[in-house]
């Protein structure tokens, strides 16, 4: 089948500049021509415009919330559009607050999706917990059925109606958790791998274990969202909020690899590459090439040629 690319330049759900950026930074290190050279059509469908809105006070200590809201309304469409189309679909961001319309959009055209989440970060706080109030640490919240008593009415999100079960969510690579997330976490059961568990058990068996939770029961599509601060700050320094101690290279390529080994990936976000926050040329070009690899190895590309 064909791929489809969407460019969402949107930085509201954080309050560091230039992480809107990040679509054209990945675009500019070569992101369609490599994957034009993988076995299928690559549509790009070129970046979605967003509004930004006057008045938007914040609601809490939550900063643009029906910004943040709004944009997410508009990228569900676009990702259900492009899901519907029949594309496996590449959403760039951007922060991380738009993997709220992308796998609301994703799971809108299919319902029994399941979530891979490859981040430092849970990004699970609820407006209640987060210390930040930013909504990109707050993106599965809006998600998740069983934290719907526990999630305020945020003005901009009304058309959000939880749609995911805590079963159908894995996360990768957790190194920095809040209190609140943790509590989260451990209430809900949620399936984690930190990057002590990774230590621990090695990566090849953390995605064996990932599959057999997800998909042992029945195949179905993987949405993948995957936040480049995942990778160690050596390899993708350019990003919002940096971690030591993440992902080896061969780690974050044997997890998309992986992925695209199952024939299941439908939807994956590639978020939170800031060029703007990059110490130099070549720290703004090493994050948006790991980016451009991650990418290109969920969609197929290897490494034994
Ligand atoms: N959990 C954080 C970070 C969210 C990161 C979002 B991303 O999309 O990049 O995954 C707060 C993390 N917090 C920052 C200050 C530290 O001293 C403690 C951890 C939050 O603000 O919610
Ligand atoms: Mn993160
Ligand atoms: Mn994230």
């Amino acid at each position: 089948h064909s791929v489809a690319v969407l460019g969402a330049p949107f930085s509201k759900g954080q309050k560091r500049g230039g992480v809107e950026n990040g679509p054209k930074a990945i675009r500019d290190a070569g992101l369609i021509e490599r994957l034009s050279h993988l076995d299928y059509p690559v549509h790009d469908f070129g970046d979605l415009s967003f509004q930004h809105l006057e008045k938007d006070e914040p609601y809490m200590h939550v900063p643009f919330p029906r910004t943040v809201g709004r944009a997410n309304k508009l990228l569900s469409g676009a990702v259900s559009n492009a899901v519907g189309a029949g594309h496996t679909t590449i959403m760039l961001g951007g922060d991380h607050s738009l993997a709220i319309g992308s796998v609301e959009g994703h799971a809108k055209q299919r319902p029994d999706l399941c979530l891979i989440w490859v981040d430092a970060h849970a990004d699970i706080n609820t407006p209640f917990t987060s210390p930040s109030g930013n909504l990109h640490g707050q993106s599965v919240a809006f998600m998740l059925k069983e934290l719907q008593n526990k999630m305020p009415e945020l003005p901009g999100f009304s058309w959000v109606k939880p749609f995911l079960s805590a079963k159908d969510l894995v996360y990768i690579g957790l190194r920095d958790v809040d209190p609140g997330e943790y509590d989260i976490l451990k209430d809900l059961g949620v399936q984690y791998f930190t990057m002590r568990d990774i230590d621990r058990l090695g990566i090849q068996r953390v995605m064996e274990v990932t599959f057999d939770h997800l998909l042992s029961r029945k195949q179905r599509p993987i949405h993948l969202s995957f936040d480049i601060d995942a990778m160690d700050p050596s390899l993708a320094p350019a990003t919002g909020t940096p971690v030591n101690g993440g992902l080896t290279y061969r780690e974050g390529i044997w997890i998309t690899e992986e992925i695209h080994n199952t024939g299941l990936l439908s939807v994956m976000d590639l978020v939170e590459v800031n060029p703007d926050l990059g110490a130099s040329r070549e720290a703004v070009e090493s994050t948006a090439s790991m980016a451009v690899d991650v990418i290109a190895s969920a969609l197929g590309q290897t490494r034994e040629g």
